[in-house]
């Protein structure tokens, strides 16, 4: 079974949808220039619904003031930092998860891989999402890819998730590719950039069930 997170949700039928596919990690997006932007407070009415999936405050370089502002609204069982942190950063930003912290690398070349060793057993997942594109306001949820098969050789011994450019065409050879027991997905289960679709998000589930 490869398990899902479906990141950027913004209503609570998105929430819904989301469980109701078989999502472990619901993702919530902190990022103001982002289309998937939501307030801690939002946050909390969202992370409130989720009932069978656990909850990811997802942030780029945040500072105590945002991680406490978070974790007192959502209470998030996993922080994901999306920016340039240190490994110290992932270890100070745990003790605002209930679960841990999940550390996104972002991936266009086998090199990049490299980074991954500074963060093996100090993150407690990390997240493998495409590179952004030169000129890009943030750092993910462009809905672009990379060669998945460059993390076949990987060895971490934390868990990983396979993300960037997913949707239900690609994310069964994808996953096969990249030898992954888990993905996330952003811009492949939507109908407009941070308008969520269920059925997108069933299709997309669907497509691994096979
Ligand atoms: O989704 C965003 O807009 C976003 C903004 C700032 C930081 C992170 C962001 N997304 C993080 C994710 O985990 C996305 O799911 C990931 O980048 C994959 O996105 P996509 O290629 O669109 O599936």
């Amino acid at each position: 079974m490869t398990d899902i997170k479906f990141c950027g949700l913004k209503t609570g039928r998105d929430v819904a949808a989301a469980e109701q596919a078989g999502a472990r990690w619901t993702g919530y997006v902190f990022f103001e220039k982002s289309p998937r932007h939501v307030s801690p407070s939002l946050a909390g009415e969202l992370a409130h619904l989720a009932k069978t999936s656990e909850t990811v405050a997802v942030t780029v370089n945040p500072d105590d003031d945002l991680l406490a502002r978070i974790r007192d609204a959502m209470h998030p069982d996993w922080i994901q930092l999306h920016g340039s942190e240190t490994p110290q950063r992932v270890v100070q930003a745990r003790a605002y998860a209930k679960r841990g912290v999940i550390k996104a690398l972002p991936v266009a070349e086998a090199a990049d891989l490299d980074a991954a060793k500074a963060f093996d057993r100090i993150a407690d997942m990390i997240l493998f999402d495409a590179k952004p594109p030169k000129g890009a306001d943030r750092p993910g949820g462009h809905g672009t890819g990379y060669d998945y098969a460059l993390l076949k050789s990987l060895q971490i011994s934390v868990p990983w998730l396979l993300s960037g450019g997913l949707d239900a065409t690609n994310v069964s050879a994808a996953v096969a590719a990249a030898g992954a027991g888990a993905v996330d997905v952003s811009s492949g289960i939507e109908s407009a950039p941070g308008v969520k679709d269920a059925a997108k998000m069933q299709a997309f589930a669907a497509a691994l069930a096979v």
